[in-house]
């Protein structure tokens, strides 16, 4: 009973230190940028959306009211709303030497310890150290040239899956797409059917990061020294929770490159980012080497996936919700690729495709609000105070729905990005705001532009996407909304997905005669110990 006053009165200890210093404004300062007026001790508390609602909806309102930057603050934390591209580029890019931390949440970098992974980790010297190792890879459109057998390979596969099973949409992009990036990382490939305990992992671990970093969710985030209660206090079943995340966390990093070592103990290795890392080497692999190897990996695979599954989801729900769209594609791929499976070659000869991919991602962008930044010094913008430790969230949503950039923004029109007879010229390219900014962009954003490239030219190439039928055999209407989360899916849909023709079902079955590519490696991890 006295350990449970003692915590109260040390938490309302802090709540007042934390509310004086929110409240405390250094003489000859300028404001904060505008925001809702702030109560008495929680400031903007109730202010900010509540757990399980879409945070960019919640947001949009600030543009209107308080324009392009706007602020709130509670427990002594500064919250910068970026709510225009310009005020994005200007802090996120112009000054990135100040803007590219990224905040400590309590609950998801330091009890769950996700800061292992570089999205999450605010400590430059870390960042560059894990860019660098990554953009080995995938940080260069010339790195990616040598990927595109593999990843041409990837979407022929995804085909045919989509073929065999096609109710099985979603399962089926969440396995190619896993399956393709677990391939060049780790040279491992998944089973062809059934469960993988790779893609299972994956998928838990996405889940549990998506819930872990919404904003909200979490009191310790807000009330930082909740960290040091103990699990068993009562209230305290966050801390039981973080560990069991952040042990699928570890497994999620320790299983595949496990899988790497012992493939390298049987001289059975294939060229793979993580064994060509080791190759690298001198000798026996360092401790802090190991490190870096093991969490580029993990970050790339947990980075990559689902990312790409929502750009992916969203493409077929457009699709079979605007088939003028699909069938004007459809007509250009024809004419340009013929009676054939479309390239990366092709893609130049494309450009209503290309465009339809801009406005896939530009429609509903896969991170609406970016992974916030945070400021690692005081500064002003504009005449406003932008303090130290402030974290920054760019509303990229909102910056693809202005319509002050996009006519028209709540239309699904790929012709906005082509170019026109009568001299307009495209509108924004949505790729220079979907991905972030400064030193955090997203470095996976050439692999994602090749694969979903491939993946769309071809799906449309041979499929028909329609909506699904109910059960009095007429077309059910498409839901319009997603879900939020950090990485935001559409809510779940159905659609009919069949060849075009014959030649077509023959293009998607050609790829059964090359090599297996799905052969499954899930039986190596009986022999291997964790
Ligand atoms: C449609 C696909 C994708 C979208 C829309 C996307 C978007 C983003 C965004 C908005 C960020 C935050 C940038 C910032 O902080 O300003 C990010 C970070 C990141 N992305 Fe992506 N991404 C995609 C695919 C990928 C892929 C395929 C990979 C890797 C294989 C990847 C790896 C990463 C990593 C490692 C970070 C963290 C970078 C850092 O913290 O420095 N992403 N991504």
């Amino acid at each position: 009973m006295i350990a449970i006053y003692f915590t109260l009165t040390l938490l309302l200890g802090f709540l007042g230190l934390y509310t004086l210093k929110s409240w405390f404004i250094p003489l000859n300062s300028c404001p904060l940028p505008p925001g809702p007026p702030r109560r008495l001790v929680i400031g903007n508390l109730f202010d900010f959306p509540k757990p399980g609602s879409k945070e960019w909806e919640h947001w949009l309102k600030h543009k209107d009211l308080y324009g392009p930057i706007s602020s709130l603050v509670t427990m002594g934390q500064t919250v910068i709303l970026l709510n225009k591209p310009k005020v994005a580029y200007d802090l996120m890019e112009k000054r990135s030497a100040i803007y590219s931390s990224r905040p400590q949440a309590v609950f998801s970098a330091d009890l769950a310890n996700w800061k292992r992974q570089v999205t999450l980790n605010g400590d430059a010297s870390v960042v560059r150290t894990h860019r660098k190792y990554m953009t080995s890879l995938i940080g260069s459109k010339n790195a990616i040239l040598n990927l595109h057998p593999q990843l041409d390979l990837g979407a022929r596969h995804f085909l045919l899956q989509t073929l065999q099973q096609p109710d099985s949409l979603i399962e089926n992009i969440r396995r190619v797409t896993g399956a393709r990036i677990l391939d060049m990382v780790y040279g491992y490939k998944v089973e062809p059917s059934g469960p993988d305990p790779l893609i299972d992992l994956a998928d838990l671990s996405g889940k549990q990061f998506s819930s872990a970093a919404q904003t909200g969710t979490w009191v310790v985030d807000s009330i930082p020294i909740l960290k040091y209660l103990p699990a068993w206090f009562p209230g305290a079943g966050f801390q039981r929770t973080a560990r069991e995340w952040g042990h699928v966390l570890t497994t999620l990093a320790e299983k595949p490159y496990a899988f790497v070592l012992h493939q390298r103990s049987k001289g059975k290795d294939v060229a793979s980012y993580v064994s060509r890392h080791l190759d690298a080497l001198d000798g026996p692999v360092a401790p802090d080497e190991e490190f870096v190897i093991k969490w580029t990996a993990a970050t790339m695979y947990g980075g990559g996936a689902d990312t790409t599954v929502s750009a992916l989801s969203t493409f077929f729900l457009v699709m079979a919700q605007f088939p003028d769209v699909q069938r004007h594609a459809q007509a250009e791929l024809d004419l340009v690729v013929g009676p054939r499976l479309p390239t990366m070659n092709d893609r130049p000869n494309l450009p209503y495709v290309h465009a339809l991919i801009k406005e896939v991602m530009r429609w509903h962008p896969v991170v609406p609000l970016g992974v916030p930044h945070m400021a690692t010094e005081d500064d002003e913008y504009c005449g406003y105070r932008i303090p130290k430790g402030a974290v920054l969230i760019a509303n990229i949503w909102s910056f693809t729905h202005d319509p002050e950039i996009y006519n028209e923004p709540m239309s699904f029109n790929p012709g906005r990005f082509l170019q026109h007879e009568d001299g307009i010229a495209p509108e924004c390219d949505p790729q220079k705001l979907v991905f972030g900014f400064g030193r955090r962009i997203c470095p996976g954003r050439f692999l994602a532009d090749a694969s979903l490239f491939l993946t769309i030219a071809k799906s449309l190439a041979v499929f028909d996407i329609a909506k699904g039928l109910g059960e009095d055999g007429k077309e059910v209407d498409l839901p319009a909304g997603f879900r939020p989360g950090i990485i935001s899916h559409p809510s779940p849909f159905r659609v009919q997905i069949r060849p075009r023709s014959g030649c077509a079902q023959m293009l998607i079955g050609s790829v059964e005669a090359e090599e297996p590519w799905l052969k499954g490696h899930s039986k190596v991890f009986d022999d291997i110990k964790l």
